[in-house]
């Protein structure tokens, strides 16, 4: 019964009362004795009238009868025919009547609180229209009548089966290629090439074979599968175990290549599934390789793998390569700006400086672009110094300044990022067409549009690694001070926490070059030591620390300071030489409405996959993330169940 009728009901109760009390009343009052049998009759008259509502309010209430008996044979056997069965509850949602359907299939259920029976039609009585449950190994379909509280399930087992069938039978395609694969095939004599060549050949066809695929090789060391759905979900419940089982064997043979696998899904175009595989095969190596990366539509992508950190390729061929296109991408411009990120660092500034250098040497005009606001505070330091400097007048310019500048032919070269949230000045990025990026961050899912050249090395340890060696392929001399060579070095010793992290041959490599070209050694080490004051700040927030699961150290600062990011780099820096510690987080304020997190691991725990689950990146042992509007204490929590999760799908519980 309906809130409304309810109060009517009541409303003409109270009125028959009335008239019962009147007539007693006259009675009573005037001692009027022929008033008596009125008063009888409106008594007995309005009892009667009254007992009627109260039954019928229950009809009303309990039209279980009603539905029971307003279905006669024929529309119940239509119902049954039309799989459609009907579950009565009452006000407090306690089933009373089923249909024969249901009834027919065994169903016990009158007398249960609907929402015990199956939960999920909770969502019925929110904002769901439409909810499937299984009953008894059958689909239903429900909906909800509120104002008659009766759901209506309709049997959709065969049509939910079908459709089943037909997303399961939808094409998958991967391309499946060896990392470091040439490489390690050049340095090996015959022997081990041809067990090199047998084992990962073996290895890739015995896992498509056993899973059913097909496989083709289309290249040394490159293969391509084609899979239905059915057989991607298996390989997602199993966490895509072949990439652990490669490295397996892979050690066993006492060398370092790993798989990446590109996976295009989520179209029935097969050009377009070709061009997710393509998409995802980049990413997976832009992002170091040894992992699988599935590309499913515009937006979405899933990661598996990339538990180990980036090898370095033995091969310079792709620096010679990129340094070539380089030189004759600065030669076509007619002016060139290069600009670091955001809260620029020493290898930012470091990476701009070198690049500025470049350019000078094909006498371009040149201009690093700076925010006096947004830097680091030793880099800050060196900016001034920068700045008093005659060596360096007229190489620094702000963004308004470089607008000035800009011109059709103009090229703008971001070192050290490649998001345009992460640029000094984005706004750049829509005047100048030519852009090119030289980072040494793995790929994440934001890039600038359209880079006329790309130079994305995960496996460097920095930007200045990356652009001395570039340097050292131009049929140029690039020309170097010793400021210049220091403030570089400087920049290598941040990014490779004092050459302790992400060191190759190649770092060492571009170390010594800046010392030829007469880095003080001594001055970038001296540029980077801390005031008193500093070093207790980050004493401070080191001695928070607190251990969570076995190898990991989570430190904080405190709600009501801020502090510089730098700080809490440095803090996961310092924490990450105890002893055990195979991670380190260090969450604190930024800002009045920022919390960021600074992570740093040795080579097993992958802090850029952790820091990515919160909106943050950066690289394997290196990475961070920025939270808006939330505490230090609820950014704690968010980041346990980040490495939780991580842990989760390393299948690490
Ligand atoms: N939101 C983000 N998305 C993607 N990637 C991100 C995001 N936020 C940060 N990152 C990247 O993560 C790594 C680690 O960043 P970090 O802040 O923990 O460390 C950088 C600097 O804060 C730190 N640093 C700067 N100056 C000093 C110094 N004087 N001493 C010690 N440490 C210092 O060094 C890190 C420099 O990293 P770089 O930018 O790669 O050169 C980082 O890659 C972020 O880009
Ligand atoms: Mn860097």
């Amino acid at each position: 019964m309906t809130k409304k009728v309810a109060l009517v009901r009541n409303i003409i109760i109270a009125l028959l009362f009335l008239e019962i009390i009147i007539f007693y009343g006259l009675y009573g009052i005037f001692s009027m004795i022929n008033m008596l049998p009125f008063s009888l009759y409106v008594t007995i008259r309005n009892g009667i009238l009254i007992a009627l509502l109260f039954y019928l309010g229950y009809v009303l209430n309990s039209n279980a009868v009603s539905v029971a008996e307003a279905l006669n044979e024929d529309s119940n056997n239509a119902l049954i025919f039309g799989g459609v069965g009907i579950i009565q509850y009452d006000e407090s949602r306690n089933i009373t009547w089923i249909s024969d359907l249901l009834s027919a299939m065994g169903l016990k259920i009158i007398g249960l609180k609907l929402l015990d029976w199956q939960p999920t039609l909770a969502g019925l009585f929110e904002s769901d229209d439409i909810r499937i449950i299984d009953v008894k190994g059958k689909k239903f379909e429900c909906y909800n009548s509120e104002e008659t509280r009766m759901i209506f399930l309709k049997d959709i087992t065969q049509y939910y089966s079908l459709e089943q069938d037909y997303d399961d039978g939808q094409i998958c395609m991967a391309y499946i290629t060896i990392d470091n694969f040439d490489e390690t095939l050049e340095n090996a004599d015959e022997s081990k090439a041809a067990q090199i060549q047998s084992t990962s050949r073996k290895v890739i066809v015995d896992w498509a074979y056993e899973n059913g695929m097909i496989i083709r090789r289309f290249k040394s060391g490159g293969y391509m599968a084609f899979f239905n759905e059915r057989i991607y979900k298996k390989l997602v419940e199993d966490k895509f175990s072949i990439l652990d089982e490669f490295k397996k064997k892979s050690m066993e043979l006492d060398e370092v290549i790993t798989l990446s696998i590109g996976i295009g899904r989520g179209t029935r175009v097969l050009r377009e599934l070709e061009e997710n595989a393509t998409a995802a095969l980049r990413l997976t190596y832009s992002r170091g390789g040894d992992q699988v990366v599935i590309k499913s539509g515009k937006d979405n992508i899933r990661f598996f793998g990339g538990t180990t950190d980036t090898y370095e390729k033995s091969s310079k061929v792709r620096a010679r390569v990129i340094a070539t296109s380089l030189s004759g991408v600065i030669k076509r411009s007619s002016n060139v700006f290069v600009m670091g990120h955001k809260f620029s660092d020493l290898d930012s500034l470091g990476g701009s400086l070198a690049m500025a250098r470049l350019v000078e040497a094909y006498d371009k005009k040149v201009k690093i672009v700076i925010d006096f606001n947004s830097l680091e505070e030793k880099t800050r330091y060196v900016a001034m110094k920068m700045r008093e400097d005659d060596r360096y007048e007229d190489l620094l310019c702000s963004y308004n300044e470089a607008l000035e500048m800009v011109n059709k032919d103009s090229l703008l070269v971001l070192v050290d990022h490649h998001k345009s949230s992460l640029s000094i000045a984005s706004g750049l990025l829509d005047v100048v067409k030519n852009k090119v990026v030289i980072d040494h961050h793995r790929r994440g899912e934001d890039f600038i549009e359209m880079p006329i050249l790309t130079y994305l090395e995960p496996s460097a340890s920095s930007t200045v690694e990356l652009i001395v060696e570039l340097c050292g392929y131009q049929n140029v001399d690039v020309k170097f001070n010793e400021m210049d060579a220091t403030i570089m070095y400087a920049g290598m010793l941040v990014d490779t926490n004092y050459f302790k992290q992400r060191v190759g041959v190649r770092t060492f490599q571009s170390a010594a070059r800046l010392k030829e070209l007469n880095a003080n050694v001594v001055q970038a080490y001296e540029l980077l030591e801390d005031s008193f004051e500093k070093t207790k700040e980050i004493l401070d927030i080191t001695k928070t620390a607190v251990r969570y699961r076995d190898h990991i150290l989570i430190a904080h600062g405190e709600e009501n300071e801020e502090h510089q990011s730098s700080a809490f780099a440095k803090a996961s820096n310092q924490l990450l030489s105890v002893q055990d510690v195979l991670a380190t987080f260090t969450v604190g304020r930024l800002n009045k409405n920022t919390v960021a997190i600074s992570g740093r691991s040795s080579r097993d725990i992958n802090v850029q996959m952790i820091m990515e689950k919160l909106g943050g990146g950066g690289h394997f042992t290196m990475a961070a993330c920025q939270i808006t509007d939330k505490s230090i204490d609820e950014v704690i929590e968010m980041l346990h169940n980040a490495i939780d999760a991580y842990f989760n799908e390393r299948g690490d519980v």
